[in-house]
């Protein structure tokens, strides 16, 4: 590389911090749930990318809570056990097998391994579950197919959030790692979507923004039409379009509205598949993926 072109490489790198400072000031202090999805999950490398992502948040001195997905990795290990997965609406049908299985890979594997990774920096991250010091309260919910109100077991939504098993952490510096299984009223241990608990957990914490990592760009308005791509979206037109989503899109915008409605500025969906999309999307001025935002 010649002197010039040296120069050349030193003042994009220097554009890059700069264009970061207003978002760093503007998040300093700041909670941002981010709910890592289990489709993006997909290497090492990526992996690893998230984790330095979250302790560059932290030394920055903005806030991360992580919430964490993992149905990719529950579907192969029910696989391995030769037990049936069936998805309705979005949802997993759980039965009291299937929640054994669920809360051994999310608590016992995923969150364990990103607690792993963003621990290779230093003392950061603490792994716990919605069982936690009464962190998430849930309730048995149905799915929706064809409009109708369909039965799935024991899956639930979250209806009460102890923010402080959360805030204690995060006050103390540490970066919460959260598996989203949650006991009902009665302790019985319910299957949550990860989409719906770290919509519930951002409302709670009063979040600056949520921020959803799934293995897609963003928000399509007529998939499987990739020309069809939101950047934005306020709530009100997106309440419209809910009926119309399937599959995992169904839950996770789902969540993107209850954050907003409670009083979240922001709620993003983003490629995961993109190294380090965490620090594209909170310091830079275009963002990537979808924006909700309340209308
Ligand atoms: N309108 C849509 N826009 C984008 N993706 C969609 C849409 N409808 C369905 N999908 C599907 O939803 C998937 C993301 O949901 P899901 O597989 O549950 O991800 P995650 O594990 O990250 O929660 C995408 O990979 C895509 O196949
Ligand atoms: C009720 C329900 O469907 N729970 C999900 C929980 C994990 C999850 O949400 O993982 P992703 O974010 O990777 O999809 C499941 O059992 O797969």
């Amino acid at each position: 590389m010649t002197a010039s072109q040296r120069l050349v490489t030193a003042a994009q790198k220097a554009g890059v911090l700069v264009e970061a400072l207003p978002w760093l000031q503007r998040f300093h202090g700041k909670v941002v749930v981010v709910k890592y999805g289990g489709n993006a999950m997909v290497d090492d490398g990526l992996k690893r990318a998230f984790a330095e992502d979250m302790v560059f948040l932290r030394t920055a001195g903005i806030h991360p809570v992580v919430v964490h997905g993992g149905g990719p990795q529950i579907t192969a290990m029910l696989t391995r056990l030769g037990l049936a997965g069936e998805f309705r609406g979005g949802l997993r049908v759980t039965t009291p097998e299937v929640m054994d299985v669920v809360r051994m890979v999310l608590f016992g594997q995923v969150g364990r391994e990103l607690v792993g990774l963003i621990n290779a920096h230093g003392p950061h991250a603490v792994g716990l579950s919605g069982e936690d010091a009464q962190l998430f309260t849930a309730a048995r919910r149905t799915a929706t197919v064809d409009g109708q109100p369909v039965d799935v077991g024991l899956v639930g939504d979250v209806v009460d959030v102890n923010a402080d098993a959360v805030l204690d952490l995060v006050r103390a510096g540490r970066i919460p790692v959260v598996s989203s299984i949650a006991p009902d009223v009665d302790g019985v241990v319910h299957n949550v979507n990860a989409d719906t608990a770290a919509a519930a957990l951002a409302v709670a914490l009063g979040a600056e923004k949520l921020v959803v990592l799934t293995d897609v760009e963003g928000l399509y308005d007529s998939w499987p039409d990739r020309g069809s791509l939101r950047s934005t979206i306020g709530s009100d037109e997106l309440a419209g379009l809910l009926p119309r989503l399937d599959s995992g899109m169904a839950p996770k915008m789902e969540a993107c509205l209850r954050a907003v409605t409670g009083g979240v500025p922001s709620a993003h969906v983003i490629d995961g598949r993109l190294a380090h999309s965490v620090l594209l999307e909170v310091f830079t001025s275009d963002g990537i993926g979808t924006m909700v935002t309340r209308s």
